[in-house]
């Protein structure tokens, strides 16, 4: 590995410039200390950074790469949208087309609203379950991250609970008192609530699979159980997929877990790496928003053409919609990659006598230095957050990126294949010997 001076210096001149040098907190290096690498080109699984050096990608710029980076039938079909025009502001049938595979592929979508990120998306589905049910609050789950929205930034994962603030500065009290924020994974805490607050709840929303907080899986149950009180209730079910929608099942968790929720918010996979999110549900629910409903929902770019030409063209390279859910290959291969990877580290920890618990679901992954096993974010805290930190380096120099912070999940991609994995592994058993 050559020295880092190039990325050093670009991130002493980005400090001068940008707020701690970065455009969104995580990639800041604080949890993990450090400077973090200035990226020149990515393609396939890997990043090179200023410096020239090059490193194996676990991160997939959060996620949406699942195709690896640069794809070329996704930077082919960019292009080609490109020379059509970067922004109409008027419709145009690429938004159509992405929307029509989006609700053929996702077992409880009917209807979609496209717009520009994943917060977007989580915003206007609570604001729509709000509009929709007539009442204010709302239930989430601690370590759960949907985007910085006010209602949402209570007891919140990724950069929120990395950083320490969970619960943001901003948010007036008044905005905060109608989310109730209960654990992950149990069951009694959610009747509670509902008991507290008759005729009071819109929605819960959590992701299905929690990934913003290193990554936790739903327990047996828990998923049915939710779907069956908000429906006796009256309040929506909403699944934020905007990790996990097209990335642990074609059509995301809920199909994986045979749950259907009211409303559905994407992001990530579905923008090929361009920006862009979406919400999606059932018909009369989604007839709320403006200019069918009261609720009202907008945006300059929605629909933005770049954006859905990459998201169509990363679809279909996956096959959504053409095979069985559980038949497709791509999905497949990337089941078998994240067990390889998943045994392959185990057995590493195993074997330099390192507690580690690995979570995963399909594709994505979370690593927790801790011997107990982790279903939520009180579990997660337990984990040896410096053990991580130490790990983090070692595998950043043996070449190989994984998140730089404990509370984010890892991703594969068709472009990695058994040759990544087997480097990885061999990586982690020597840093494990060593942290
Ligand atoms: C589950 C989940 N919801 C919402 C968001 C917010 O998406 P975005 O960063 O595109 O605003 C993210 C990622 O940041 C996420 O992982
Ligand atoms: N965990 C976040 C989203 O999934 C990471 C992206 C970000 O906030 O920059």
């Amino acid at each position: 590995m050559k020295p880092r001076t190039k990325s050093e210096e670009w991130f002493a001149t980005a400090q001068r410039y940008l707020v701690g040098g970065v455009n969104s907190p995580v990639r800041a290096f604080r949890a993990v200390g450090g400077t973090p690498f200035f990226v020149e080109r990515a393609g396939g699984c890997r990043v090179w950074d200023v410096d020239g050096n090059e490193y194996i990608d676990y991160v997939l710029t959060w996620g949406p790469a699942i195709l690896g980076h640069a794809h070329p039938r996704v930077v082919r079909e960019v292009r080609e949208a490109a020379d059509r025009g970067t922004s109409f502001g008027i419709p145009h049938p690429g938004e159509v087309r992405l929307a029509e595979l989006i609700c053929r592929s996702v077992p409880s979508i009917e209807k979609v609203r496209l717009c520009n990120s994943g917060t977007e998306a989580c915003m206007t589905a609570v604001r729509l379950a709000r509009g929709f049910t007539g009442r204010d609050k709302i239930i989430k789950f601690a370590g759960c991250y949907h985007g910085h929205v006010d209602s949402l930034l209570v007891k919140a994962g990724s950069g929120a609970l990395t950083f320490g603030h969970p619960d943001s500065a901003g948010i007036p009290q008044d905005f905060a008192r109608h989310t109730i924020v209960l654990p992950y994974n149990e069951t009694e805490p959610v009747r509670a609530a509902f008991a507290g607050h008759p005729g009071g709840i819109a929605a819960v929303i959590l992701e299905p699979v929690a990934g913003n907080a290193g990554l936790f899986v739903p327990r047996p149950g828990w998923l049915e159980f939710l779907r069956e009180i908000t429906a006796r209730e009256g309040a929506l079910l909403i699944f934020d997929e905007v990790m996990t929608g097209f990335r642990v099942a074609p059509g995301g968790a809920q199909q994986r877990y045979g749950i259907r929720p009211d409303l559905t918010t994407l992001g990530k996979v579905i923008g090929g790496g361009l920006p862009v999110g979406a919400i999606g549900g059932r018909r009369e629910i989604m007839d709320c928003l403006a200019p069918v409903g009261p609720v009202y929902q907008a945006g300059t770019l929605s629909g933005n053409p770049l954006a859905t030409a990459a998201g169509l063209a990363t679809l279909k390279e996956l096959g959504v919609a053409t095979h069985p859910p559980d038949g497709n290959p791509v999905y497949r291969r990337l089941e078998e990659l994240g067990q390889r990877l998943e045994e392959g580290l185990r057995e590493a920890a195993r074997a330099a006598g390192v507690p580690l618990t690995i979570n995963r679901c399909g594709s994505m992954f979370g690593l927790y230095f801790t011997d107990r096993p982790v279903w939520n974010l009180d579990d997660a805290l337990q984990s040896d957050r410096e053990r991580f930190r130490r790990f983090f380096h070692g595998m950043l120099e043996a070449g190989v990126y994984l998140a730089p912070s404990p509370f984010e999940a890892g991703f594969l991609s068709t472009a990695h294949t058994e040759a990544e994995v087997e480097a990885t592994v061999r990586a982690a058993a020597e840093v494990l010997r060593r942290v």
